[in-house]
């Protein structure tokens, strides 16, 4: 195994070192070792990555995946789900527990993460549910979902509706320091409705979400956050007022961290004509004013990261008429180069928009990685920023298909992804070289 890898004259970006230039990256065991300006000697043995014209980054986090196992192998595994994660340059995902057992105790979350080890190629962080069962009736077992593994507590994909419970479950948290992550429909609200409510729901002839649906319940969770003196993660973000909500919330200093999706910053509800299911999922795609708010908030940091919410579903889940598909869609191979799309458009700067991929999402969840300080894992994604290329969703590790991406051109490609000094992806190939199993 090749445990010295020197990176050569890449442009490093890491934004919690404050690094942005040209430099050597050495790394060692499995850590980084070193990083440095000027050209490094290269040590005996080593591996040398030329990354000249290219950027070295730490290994992008997302907060967010649907990894389906157990339950639904069919849709996707933990180990086709992190071959997707390290073919889009992730080295680390959070694993909901929406799976069709739900992982609402510790066996669950211990299963999944023997899984992961097997599939040894990135780091699965699972998630455990708020309820027993997503039910939102009764509390899962908090403690034991934690000290198994467990990074933050959500019924992601359902809301918690049952403000008393959602209260009890903020205030159990603090004794674990654990981020309640939530997913903000009050379904009341919601009901009957497939798509965001506007003048195009109504063109369409579809019944609508009104943006209220997701921003009533941010305002809520912000009142009992305050009570509690929580950690609150709002997960997939994608209205206007909830980020103002947010925005106030952080100024008055509650500990309050969110995500937006790439499909929520690029797209919009316009997507949906032509009734294409590919365009539905949960929240739905917003108004353009919602997509330019949220944009706003990734960049002036109001918003810490850029999660995938990946959700994978069969091709018979979305061949349906509109209002009978179900919501979702894959995120982890597009993500980078959809994030790039608002670099090239100037929304975001590279030292920004890597930043959402990485420290972001490390520090909302207190995760390792994020950076390349010397002793940081040495969970590393090499990009081409400038690499065209198109989307071919028959051509994702994922086991399914269900993006709105396929056939989209894009500027930014990942080349290789290392994990703990390992390279695990590179050019189109997922897998360890031999020497590394
Ligand atoms: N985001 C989605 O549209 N789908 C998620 C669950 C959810 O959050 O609704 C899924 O598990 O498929």
């Amino acid at each position: 195994m090749s445990s010295t890898v020197l990176f050569r004259r890449g442009r490093v970006i890491d934004p919690r070192n404050g690094v942005d230039g040209i430099r050597d990256v050495l790394v060692r065991d499995g850590k980084v070792a070193e990083v440095s300006e000027a050209l490094l000697p290269v040590p005996s043995s080593a591996e040398v990555v030329d990354a000249s014209g290219k950027w070295v980054l730490p290994g992008f986090i997302d907060l967010h995946v649907h990894l389906r196992e157990p339950g639904e192998e069919g849709k996707e595994t933990v180990l086709t789900g992190c071959r997707a994660a390290v073919a889009g340059g992730f080295t680390a995902v959070v694993a909901m527990p929406n799976t069709k057992v739900v992982n609402d105790n510790g066996i669950v979350t211990e299963l999944i993460l023997s899984r992961a080890r097997a599939a040894n190629l990135c780091h699965v962080y699972p998630a455990g549910a708020i309820t027993k069962g997503l039910k939102g009736e009764e509390m899962a077992e908090m403690g034991e979902l934690v000290s198994a593994g467990c990074v933050a507590i959500t019924d992601d994909g359902r809301p918690v509706m049952n403000a008393a419970l959602m209260r009890r479950a903020l205030q159990y948290s603090t004794q674990f320091d654990v981020p309640i992550m939530v997913h903000e429909e009050d379904l009341t609200l919601s009901a009957g409705g497939a798509m965001h409510e506007g003048p195009t729901s109504t063109r369409l002839g579809l019944r609508g979400i009104p943006a209220s649906a997701e921003v009533a319940m941010v305002a809520r969770d912000l009142v009992l956050l305050e009570e509690t003196g929580a950690r609150l993660h709002l997960a997939h973000v994608s209205c206007e007022g909830s980020v103002r909500l947010i925005r106030e919330a952080k100024r008055r200093g509650l500990r309050v961290t969110s995500e937006v999706t790439p499909h929520h910053l690029i797209l919009d509800d316009r997507a949906v004509e032509g009734y294409d299911t590919h365009a539905k999922m949960a929240p739905p795609l917003r108004s353009n004013r919602d997509v330019e708010a949220l944009r706003e908030a990734i960049a002036d940091g109001t918003v810490e990261a850029i999660a995938t919410d990946h959700a994978p579903h069969g091709v018979l889940d979305k061949l349906v008429e509109f209002e009978k598909g179900i919501n979702g869609i894959i995120g982890l191979e597009t993500a980078f180069s959809l994030t790039m799309e608002l670099v090239h458009s100037g929304v975001l700067p590279p030292k920004r928009a890597v930043e959402l991929l990485t420290h972001g999402p490390a520090k909302a969840f207190g995760l390792p990685g994020g950076h390349l300080a010397p002793g940081a894992p040495a969970d590393v994604t090499v990009v081409d920023p400038s690499e065209e290329w198109t989307v071919d969703a028959h051509r994702f590790h994922s086991r399914s298909r269900n993006t709105p991406f396929h056939g989209r051109k894009q500027q930014g490609r990942v080349v290789q992804t290392w994990v703990g000094g390992r390279k695990v992806f590179e050019n189109g190939q997922v897998g360890l070289s031999k020497e590394s199993r």
